[in-house]
C-alpha cells in the first residue's frame, strides 16, 4: 500500500532547492526532477555526464545512528564521533539514555530530543536501549520546520506490514511514550517515507566508521534499476555524495540499486517485493542468464547431467528452472530447497574458522554442490577479499594471495558482463578501499 502523494513535480523541485539552500544547491544542477517511465518522480540528467562525476551533494533531512542488533552503540546520536567509556560514562548527562559526546550533550540540537526522551521516562536509566536508539531519526520529525515537513510529506511513503513494529519496541523503552494519536500517526508516516526512501550506509566521522540511517528526499528520487548508472555514498555523517557509474546521456533517468548489486534474480525480486512493494522490470530482470552471468545457476538435478540450471520465467518469483545442457525443468520448490541448502551451508561457513579454511572450502567443497557463478558462492569470495583487506593477525601464504587476486579478477569480470561500469563495489575491490 503506498499512502498517496499529493504534491506535483514543479512544487516538489521548489521545495528541494529550499532543502539543498546555498551550500548544496548548485547553479546549473546535472539533475532535474520529473515524471519517471519507471515509476512516479525521478531524477533526470541535464547534460552528459561522465563516469565518476558529481552529480550531486545532498545533506540529510532527517539522520541518526543505525543502531541495528550488530552495530556497537559508543556513537554519539548527534555528530557520530566515537565515545570511549563504559555505557554508563558514554550516556547524557541529563538523563535521556542517548550516547553522546560532552559538546553534543549541551547542544541546541540535542535540547528537544532530550526534553522528549526524558519526558517519556526511560525505563532503564542505567542501559542505552537499541530500539530507543532507532527511532531517534524517525523523532526528529518532530523539529523540522514548515517547509521540511511538507518536504516529508511530498514524498512517497509505502506502508508494509510492519511498519508499526519499530515504533511499539521502542515505545517498550519508555514508561510514559507519547499517547497522541497525532504524534503517533506521524511517526508512522515517517517511518513509511523511510522505509520507502532512506539510505543506510557507512559513514566516516574524524576516522571512526558509522553505521548511519537518513532520509534524503532527492538522492531519495532515485528509481531502482538491477545494474544503475549511479552510485552513492556518504561523506562526514549527514552528507549523500551521488556519483555516475558510467556515461549519462542528457534527459537520461538517473538511478540506483535497492539491492545488492551481485544477488541472483529472485535474490533481488524477493528482496524488493517484501521491503519496498514492486516487481523491478529492467532488462537484467527480464534476462534468464543475467549478462551471461549467471548468478542463479545450480547444478542440475538429472542422474548423469552436469549441467547449471537457471530460472525459466522472469515475471514470477515462482518460475520453473531449466537445464542449458539436458533441458530438464524441475520445478521452483525442488530449485529453492537447493538454493537454501547452498545458501546455508555456505553462510554458516562464513566468518566461522580463518581465512584460510575459507579459502579450501571455498576452492575444494564448494565446487562439488555449487557452481561457481551461483552469486551465494561470489559472496563468499568477496567475503575472503574483504577479510584479507583489513588489518588481521591472520598470515596469508603465496597461494592465499594468488586466490584473494584471482576472486577479485573474477568479480570484476562478472561486473564487466553486468555493465556495472565504475560501480563502488569494483572501486571497492580494485583500491582495496573495503
Ligand atoms: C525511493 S522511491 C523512488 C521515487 C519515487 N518514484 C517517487 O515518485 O517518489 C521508491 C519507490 O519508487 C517505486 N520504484 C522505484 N523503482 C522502481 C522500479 N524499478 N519499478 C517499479 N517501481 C519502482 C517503488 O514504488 C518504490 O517503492
Amino acid at each position: 500500500m503506498s499512502m498517496p502523494v499529493t504534491v506535483c513535480v514543479q512544487e516538489l523541485s521548489e521545495l528541494i532547492n529550499l532543502h539543498l539552500g546555498p551550500d548544496f544547491l548548485e547553479k546549473d544542477p546535472a539533475w532535474q526532477i520529473m515524471d519517471s517511465a519507471i515509476s512516479g518522480r525521478g531524477l533526470f540528467a541535464t547534460r552528459d555526464i561522465g563516469t565518476r562525476e558529481v552529480i550531486l551533494r545532498e545533506p540529510a533531512l532527517l539522520a541518526g545512528p543505525k543502531a541495528s542488533q550488530s552495530t556497537n552503540l559508543n556513537t554519539c546520536c548527534v555528530c557520530y564521533c566515537q565515545l570511549e567509556g563504559s555505557e554508563e560514562e558514554i550516556m547524557c548527562p541529563h538523563g535521556c539514555t542517548m550516547p553522546l559526546c560532552k559538546a553534543c550533550s549541551s547542544s541546541e540540537r540535542h535540547t528537544f530530543e532530550c526534553k522528549l526522551f526524558r519526558k517519556w521516562k526511560p525505563k532503564n536509566t542505567t542501559k542505552i536501549s537499541r530500539p530507543a536508539i532507532r527511532i531517534v531519526p524517525i523523532i526528529r520529525c518532530l523539529f523540522l520546520n514548515e517547509m521540511q515537513h511538507k518536504l516529508l510529506y511530498a514524498l512517497q511513503a509505502n506502508a508494509d506490514k510492519f511498519f508499526k513494529a519499530e515504533i511499539k519496541s521502542a515505545s517498550d523503552c519508555f514508561e510514559e511514550f507519547t499517547q497522541n494519536r497525532d504524534v503517533i500517526n506521524y511517526f508512522y508516516r515517517t517511518i513509511c517515507a523511510f522505509n520507502t526512501n532512506a539510505f543506510e550506509g557507512k559513514s566516516c566521522v574524524g576516522g571512526h566508521e558509522v553505521l548511519i540511517r537518513a532520509l534524503f528526499p532527492l538522492a531519495g528520487l532515485m528509481n531502482h534499476q538491477c545494474t544503475p548508472n549511479a552510485n552513492h555514498h556518504f561523506d562526514n555523517g549527514e552528507t549523500i555524495v551521488i556519483t555516475a557509474a558510467r556515461p549519462i546521456k542528457q534527459g537520461e533517468e538517473i538511478v540506483t540499486t535497492y539491492t545488492k548489486l551481485l544477488w541472483s534474480t529472485l535474490a533481488r525480486k524477493g528482496f524488493m517485493a517484501l521491503t519496498k512493494q514492486f516487481m523491478c522490470c529492467c532488462q537484467r530482470c527480464q534476462d534468464p542468464t543475467e549478462n551471461g552471468t549467471y548468478l542463479s545457476a545450480l547444478f542440475c538435478r538429472a542422474q548423469g547431467c552436469k549441467g547449471i540450471v537457471i530460472p525459466v520465467q522472469t515475471k514470477t518469483l515462482q518460475p520453473d528452472w531449466r537445464c542449458t545442457t539436458c533441458e530438464s525443468v524441475f520445478p521452483h520448490s525442488k530449485m529453492a530447497r537447493y538454493q537454501d541448502f547452498a545458501l546455508n551451508t555456505i553462510n554458516n561457513r562464513i566468518n566461522k574458522g580463518s581465512v584460510a579454511e575459507m579459502i579450501t572450502f571455498i576452492n575444494d567443497m564448494c565446487p562439488r554442490f555449487c557452481p561457481s557463478s551461483n552469486y551465494v558462492l561470489v559472496e563468499a569470495k568477496l567475503n575472503v577479499i574483504w577479510r584479507m583487506s583489513r588489518p588481521t593477525t591472520e598470515e596469508f601464504n603465496e597461494d592465499h594471495l594468488k586466490c584473494k587476486e584471482r576472486y577479485k579478477e573474477e568479480i570484476v569480470a562478472l561486473l564487466e558482463k553486468l555493465g556495472a561500469g565504475d560501480c563502488t563495489l569494483k572501486k571497492l575491490i580494485t583500491e582495496e578501499i573495503l
